[in-house]
């Protein structure tokens, strides 16, 4: 005899969009995710969960360490943004308009483009000499072995590294700067200067810490987004984090001007804040060898302890201007924060 069959109301976990709420949840804007979250109780739980993951690591597990969130000031438990590890090119940038970040699962690290895609180049000097050649080592992480690489000088101020160009493999002891985030960090909420990156381990003066990583763009788009965040940040609602960066070529006479945008994508280097003097960071550029562009590198200028603010100078002030105000604490404060207007 046939079972008596009684109609179910659909139950929450029924729900479709709770049937893959793995897989759809972490595709959402913050905003999205509120808005769903609204619609039932599981999937309040289960946007909770989502919250909970991104913001124990910003780093959406594109680095070798998690890079967790502290807020103890205000209601935001995470700042919004793509990652990327390494600089990218707004044609790739234009395409990624959605990363996941939160789901149980985790991103798989190869998926993470860690050097852009860049055709093999290389410098000459004046005379046509190649100034940056690569070398044909296959290790060549001993200062003693002859690596023309570790040999080369003639850039000042900027670091060179075995690259694309180079016979060696990406273990390679001469690719310092090439692994992502190098020491443990963490990002800290503070009432003036919203997120902040603090050291999480005792670090050590000249230890590399992290590249500047973003879009790489013109100089024409980085002058039209410049403006384009001054006026949005102007009234609190953005912060910025478009760096300009100049490399002065061998001849002198011509100076390279990379920016970098950080501010829809980019790496936990986005957090660091400006100090008038000078902070506990400096950069340097480093070149690899086959690699059409230097990347802007980050060191410890002194010893640094754990849970110390990790800051650097923004630029210099030469003239007074109104901008927005900075709140760096150092005796040498200037009282408004660096720009291309000051
Ligand atoms: C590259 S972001 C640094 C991270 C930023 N604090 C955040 O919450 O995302 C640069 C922005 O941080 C803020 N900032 C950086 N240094 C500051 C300082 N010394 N005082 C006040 N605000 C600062 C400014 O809003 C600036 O436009």
């Amino acid at each position: 005899m046939a079972e008596e069959t009684v109609p179910r109301k659909p139950s929450c976990s029924n729900h479709p969009l709770l049937q893959c709420a793995d897989l759809i949840l972490p595709w959402l804007t913050p905003p999205e995710l509120a808005n769903v979250s609204m619609t039932s109780t599981s999937l309040r739980k289960a946007s909770a969960s989502i919250t909970t993951l991104r913001s124990s690591d910003a780093s959406r597990t594109f680095e070798n360490l998690p890079v967790p969130f502290h807020n103890t000031v205000d209601h935001y438990p995470y700042a919004y943004f793509l990652y990327t590890p390494s600089l990218i090119l707004p044609s790739a940038a234009s395409h990624l308009l959605r990363q996941p970040w939160g789901s149980s699962g985790s991103v798989p690290l190869s998926s993470a483009p860690r050097c852009i895609p860049s055709e093999s180049v290389s410098l000459v000097d004046e005379l046509g000499q190649s100034v940056l050649s690569g070398c044909d080592c296959e290790s060549c992480g001993d200062v003693g072995s002859g690596c023309p690489c570790l040999g080369f000088g003639g850039l000042d101020d900027v670091g060179i590294e075995c690259g694309p160009g180079c016979g060696c493999g990406p273990d390679c002891g001469n690719r310092l700067t090439q692994n992502g985030v190098a020491v443990r960090v963490k990002i800290v909420r503070d009432e003036r200067k919203g997120w902040c990156l603090h050291s999480d381990q005792l670090i050590r003066k000249e230890e590399f810490l992290f590249e500047y990583a973003g879009e790489l763009l013109t100089t024409k788009e980085a002058r039209r987004r410049h403006q384009c965040y001054d006026e949005i940040s102007s009234n609190g609602k953005l912060s910025s984090a478009l760096l300009v960066v100049r490399e002065h070529l061998p001849s002198g006479n011509a100076c390279l001007r990379l920016n970098i945008d950080a501010t829809r994508i980019g790496n936990v280097a986005r957090f660091v804040n400006h100090s008038c003097d000078g902070g506990n960071l400096s950069t340097k550029l480093i070149r690899s060898s086959g690699a059409l562009f230097p990347r802007l590198c980050f060191f410890a200028s002194k010893d640094i302890q754990q849970d110390e603010e990790l800051t650097f100078s923004y630029g210099e002030i030469r003239k007074k201007a109104i901008g927005l105000p900075c709140f760096c604490g150092s005796p040498s404060c200037f009282g408004t924060l660096p720009s291309e207007d000051t």
